[in-house]
């Protein structure tokens, strides 16, 4: 695994940059397509072998910062992932998010679900969408979502001040991007409202870890005093996202590796996870080219969860914390007659963002990476489907230009492709009745642009 041949090099060099260019595919996406990613190999990725893997640690949070804060600094600037236990989040939160989760992906039928559905995918209701890309019909990659987010009278208030400072109009951000939570009307009243508290408690619960985490980080940094606060002044709002997964259970004819989610980076500070099966997650290992499984068990007898930091924590970090790739793959089971089945499987994440108008900077000993600031918010339209339709289309035209100049052939037709494809849709968007004003349209572009310019500027050498 250790060689890659320089022509293999090239071609995923070339692929790299194109790669999950759709935002709306997968949400999180977004960063990876900025940067060309560390990794030597994908191809070889998905050859290699998976072991499990001690490097993943445990860290027990009712230790003492000064305790753990060197296992921290260790785990987080090797894979980026780290299990913590005693944390805020308790064995019981755990496990009624999963039960709850459950009920709702499997004895809800479609016209429930459909209640809540959120098409735009701006984080707060139901969706589906495909874990990796596949144009296959017949792939069994669909992942059913709910996702909600900070719930609270005014969630327009959450990013208003962001989007002001931006000169977007109102009519533009506020119905789509900061809409309520949609909470469905369930089967019954009891499970109506034991949904919407076991969902707005365990949210709750995580913005406590969170806290607890992005304190101990700034520790593990070398923080000490009011300065372990560092990190949260840029959280206040915890305008944030907690996102319950269903991969729905299906047959495989071979025995083949399937992965069920591609492998990505998270954009968050940090995301915190659970699953209801011991396994699915896995880690890329840049040192020993490897995935590693990263199993999480509730029979454990503890509330453990897998905790990881992100892009904006690389950002700040210079890229001493990681933010690594991470997949999910299916859990097959062997039955002894008939087909092989891959089991269903729900995992809840919570997704840490800064508050959008945050200014991501790398702290003063890394400034020597020398990023120009950028707002979190200056990210997130690639994370939003509809909104950024013209983010992508202006991304994928400079891309394109930028290969073009530089003789990128394969590069160059697939660009084209997305681009066609884009613009395509954004013709449909203006067209349709939803968005008819050209002046949304323009702002839409000059906003894509700008974000473009930021991001690239940002990412290209991260
Ligand atoms: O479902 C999982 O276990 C992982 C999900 C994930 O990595 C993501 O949504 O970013
Ligand atoms: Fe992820």
């Amino acid at each position: 695994m250790s060689k890659c041949s320089n022509r293999a090099k090239k071609a995923i060099e070339l692929g790299a940059i194109g790669y999950q260019m759709l935002p709306h595919f997968n949400k999180k996406l977004s960063i990876s397509i900025l940067k060309k990613p560390k990794l030597q190999c994908p191809v070889f990725r998905h050859m290699t072998t998976t072991t499990k893997h001690p490097r993943i640690p445990i860290v027990d949070l009712s230790k003492p910062m000064s305790e753990i804060s060197a296992l921290v600094h260790e785990a987080l600037s090797d894979t980026g992932f780290m299990y913590v236990r005693n944390a805020a989040i308790s064995k019981q939160h755990i496990e009624s998010v999963l039960s709850m989760s459950r009920k709702f992906f499997t004895e809800c039928d479609s016209s429930v679900k459909r209640t809540v559905e959120d098409p735009i995918s701006a984080f707060r209701g139901y969706y589906v969408y495909k874990g990796t890309q596949s144009n296959v019909l017949h792939s069994n990659d669909n992942i059913e979502c709910f996702s909600i987010g900070k719930e609270c009278a005014n969630p327009y208030s959450l990013r208003s001040e962001y989007f002001k400072r931006n000169g977007l109009p109102e009519s533009i951000w506020k119905a789509g991007i900061s809409k309520p939570n949609q909470w469905p009307k369930l089967p019954s009243q009891q499970f109506t409202k034991e949904f919407r508290e076991t969902m707005q408690s365990y949210y709750n619960a995580c913005v406590d870890t969170s806290t607890q985490i992005l304190r101990l980080i700034a520790y593990s940094l070398g923080m000490t005093g009011e300065d372990v606060d560092y990190f949260l002044q840029f959280h206040n709002k915890w305008d944030c996202n907690l996102e319950p997964k269903f991969y729905p259970k299906f047959s495989v004819q071979k025995t083949e590796e399937k992965i069920r989610l591609s492998e990505h980076r998270d954009l968050t500070s940090i995301t915190l996870l659970v699953q209801d099966q011991l396994s699915g997650l896995q880690v890329w290992d840049d040192h020993s080219h490897e995935w590693i499984d990263a199993p999480l068990s509730l029979s454990s007898g503890e509330g453990i969860i897998l905790c990881n930091t992100g892009d904006f924590m690389a950002m700040w970090t210079g890229g001493l914390y990681k933010s690594t790739l991470h997949r999910v793959k299916a859990s097959p089971f062997h039955s002894h007659h008939g087909p092989i089945e891959a089991l269903d499987r729900i995992s809840v994440v919570f997704f840490a963002w800064p508050n959008h108008e945050a200014v991501i900077q790398p702290l003063q000993r890394f400034t020597s990476t020398s990023h120009p600031p950028i707002t979190c918010g200056d990210l997130m339209p690639f994370c939003y489907n509809n909104y950024n339709v013209s983010s992508v289309f202006v991304f994928a035209l400079l891309n394109y230009l930028h290969f073009w100049r530089k003789k990128k052939q394969v590069m160059m037709l697939s660009f084209l492709f997305k681009v066609i494809i884009l613009l395509r849709r954004e013709t449909n968007i203006a067209i349709s009745g939803k968005a008819n004003s050209l002046n949304y349209f323009v702002r839409k572009i000059q906003f894509g642009y700008s974000v473009h310019q930021s991001c690239l500027s940002q990412f290209i050498k991260y």
